[in-house]
């Protein structure tokens, strides 16, 4: 990857983590962020950063096989992250939050464990679709990556139980926004439970899924 190319990575992932941070989208040290590298690699955050305040240069580089070429120590998801991209080559690059209220549905005793949201509007649909529930371990328990590895072929994102979302995008870009399309959603669900909202229609998300297909 040219110098260039990895400049630009590392300061979109500041960037981007930042605005995540400052939103409200997670909190304190949690929560990371990669990005595939061109050279079969990644750019990953470390562990304990605080995606607010990420040092572009102090990004972990990682390998193909995981191993830190340089940077700060990665984080403690590394596995995860890798598990997910193993299973989809189109993505580029992945989020993983704790954004409060998709955490919050995530502790719901009532939630379809194959797919923890209805299709609320157009745009969950069209960034997110099927969310499963991954069942609860510690984060950074490697058993996380063999939970994550059945889903993520057919799912863009996934959801932690009593932890959180992990989200992959073609771009960095494409991940925030699924994250961000999440959260909202997440928010819909809460605010609108017990009011017995009416949802897309199969047919409306089939006619979603043709004119808009997700990665
Ligand atoms: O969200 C997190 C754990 O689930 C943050 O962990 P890291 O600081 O190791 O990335
Ligand atoms: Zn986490």
């Amino acid at each position: 990857m040219s110098r260039h190319d990895d400049n630009r990575l590392r300061e979109q992932i500041a960037t981007l983590g930042r605005s995540l941070f400052d939103r409200g989208l997670t909190m304190g040290s949690s929560g990371n962020i990669s990005v595939r590298t061109d050279d079969g690699g990644w750019l990953m955050t470390p562990t304990n950063a605080c995606l607010g305040r990420l040092d572009p240069a102090r990004i972990s580089r990682l390998d193909g096989e995981g191993n830190c070429l340089d940077g700060d120590r990665p984080t403690k998801e590394s596995f995860l992250h890798m598990a997910m991209y193993a299973e989809r080559p189109q993505s580029g690059a992945i989020v993983h939050l704790h954004s409060t209220h998709s955490v919050a549905v995530s502790c719901l005793p009532e939630i379809d464990h194959d797919d923890c949201l209805p299709p609320l509007t157009a745009y969950y649909v069209m960034r997110v679709g099927r969310l499963p529930l991954v069942p609860y371990h510690m984060p950074g328990d490697a058993a996380l990556g063999d939970a994550v590895k059945g889903l993520a072929g057919r799912h863009s994102a996934v959801l932690l139980a009593n932890h959180g979302p992990v989200v992959a995008g073609k771009s960095l870009e494409a991940a925030v926004y699924a994250t961000e399309e999440l959260e909202e959603t997440a928010k819909l669900y809460l605010l609108l439970r017990g009011h017995n909202p009416r949802t897309l229609t199969p047919d409306q998300v089939a006619a979603l899924e043709a004119r808009f297909p997700r990665d």
